[in-house]
């Protein structure tokens, strides 16, 4: 340990312990006090002389000095009620040659008016951010940021970390992972991460525009370009991106034809809208998310392979949510604070057989499947943690199944039959949302309601 090397050794800690601001007291190892400085006796309106040799809990309200002088332990930022007001207390133990020998104790805030001032002020400032930062949201088209995405799983961390490589630059990124596990929180991400996060981000949903539409969508049109046209015109998803981020979202849904014409202007940097007469230069950064499995698709001429090259120069892959176990609790907690934010309902925690029915879950449906439930236990809900009953109905154990007789194998199969009839109730009869929620392939689900003679 540095030694205070000076001959002002007493001045200095004068000016440390007698300050103004600070309230000082030392104890000894059975929580005597040996020190106090005048502004914590003028505080507790004692006289100096008085209180050395004293218990500290004699003198001060509250106080765990004399435990702390014991345990060794030290209590920071603690509050403690003195004199009919909230103090922020700091206990350290002092050590000499490895032993406790004391503690000392400091008060920051001597009442709570200059607390709740400073706290008022960083209220102020705090609420001023999120104003900004919504601002920011709003004329970008961006909602979240690395700090937005949940989770501290290695698989997890590494992703960010080359998320921040990536994704200052203009290279192009493709982003691959099963549907909700959080493709369009990394696109935000990266147009945040990168120089053009001052101009747009415009998302395209490849797979929700009819085909008819995809070329207007895309490229805009001139006036009067064609029938029913507006008149002014209107400027398509590529303009309006000009000098930002493209996100082409679930890129292996486009359809062949509008594919060939996105990598024409990728190509040659430029976009003609419909009706035009020229060109127009564009500058754009693109990011791309699918589910698909690409190269099948290329395989099955279903998708291009000059353009799966030109969208592919940086791969992300996002791991489902069943591959990275230790982010779940990280993630409930984190959805159950946002949703409670939203609602205004106080539910603090989830009852630890909820997490280990969570554990156990496969999460077909990814993280935003951890949303749902999250959000319909939270409505549910009528107390501050959430239980197995608020829980949907594919949570519950099955209590029939508990009391079943009968040979091992008609039981299994009475259980399948219940899983699938219930999922397709759940999914409301859309078989390819079964076969996610139960893991199974669509041959499977097939066979399964055949023999069970679910239709
Ligand atoms: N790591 C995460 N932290 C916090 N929220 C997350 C995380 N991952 C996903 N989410 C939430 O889950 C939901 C689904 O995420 P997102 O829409 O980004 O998934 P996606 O992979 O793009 O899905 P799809 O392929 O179906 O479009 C969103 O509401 C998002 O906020």
């Amino acid at each position: 340990m540095t030694k205070l090397n000076t001959s002002y050794k007493d001045e200095i800690f004068e000016t440390v312990f007698e300050n103004n601001f600070h309230c000082f007291v030392v104890v000894d190892q059975n929580g005597f006090i040996t020190y106090m400085n005048n502004s914590y006796c003028s505080f507790l309106e004692v006289v100096k002389s008085d209180v050395l040799g004293k218990h500290v809990t004699d003198v001060i309200e509250n106080s765990r000095m004399h435990i702390v002088a014991q345990t060794g332990k030290k209590e920071i930022a603690d509050l403690q009620y003195i004199r009919g007001n909230h103090m922020i207390a700091n206990r350290i133990p002092v050590l000499s040659e490895g032993k406790v020998v004391g503690a000392v104790g400091t008060v920051l805030f001597r009442d709570t008016k200059e607390w709740m001032k400073m706290n008022s002020h960083i209220k102020d400032l705090l609420l001023e951010l999120e104003q900004y930062r919504s601002q920011l949201k709003v004329q970008h088209g961006t909602t979240y940021s690395l700090h937005d995405i949940a989770g501290s799983s290695p698989q997890m961390n590494s992703l960010k970390e080359k998320v921040k490589k990536v994704s200052p630059g203009d290279v192009s990124i493709l982003l691959r992972g099963e549907s909700g596990t959080g493709k369009e929180l990394f696109a935000h991400s990266i147009h945040h991460l990168s120089e053009r996060n001052t101009k747009p981000f415009i998302k395209v949903n490849c797979a929700a525009i009819p085909e008819h539409l995809l070329e207007s969508e895309l490229f805009g049109y001139k006036e009067g370009a064609f029938t029913g046209a507006k008149k002014e015109g209107k400027p398509g998803k590529f303009q309006l991106a000009d000098g930002g981020t493209l996100f082409l979202d679930e890129i292996g849904d486009m359809p062949m034809n509008a594919q060939v014409k996105i990598l024409r202007v990728l190509q040659e940097g430029e976009v003609e809208a419909i009706g035009a007469v020229e060109a127009q230069k564009i500058d754009v950064r693109i990011v791309a998310a699918t589910n698909q499995p690409l190269e099948e698709l290329i395989e099955k001429q279903q998708f291009r392979e000059d353009l799966f090259y030109r969208i592919n120069v940086i791969q992300l892959q996002i791991p489902a949510l069943r591959e990275r176990p230790e982010d779940i609790r990280v993630l409930a907690k984190f959805i159950l604070h946002k949703v409670t934010k939203r609602t205004g309902k106080r539910i603090i925690d989830f009852e630890p057989n909820v997490l280990a029915l969570f554990f156990q879950h496969k999460w077909p449906g990814n993280t935003r499947e951890l949303e749902n439930v999250i959000e319909s236990a939270v409505h549910l809900t009528n107390t501050e943690t959430i239980k197995l009953e608020d829980l949907p109905e594919r949570f519950q154990p099955d209590s029939d199944l508990m009391e079943q007789k009968g040979t091992l194998k008609e039981i299994l199969e009475n259980a399948e039959r219940n899983a699938v009839k219930n999922a397709l109730k759940e999914a409301k009869g859309d078989k390819v949302k079964v076969t996610e929620m139960l893991g199974i392939g669509k041959s499977s689900l097939y066979d399964k309601i055949k023999k069970f003679g679910l239709e």
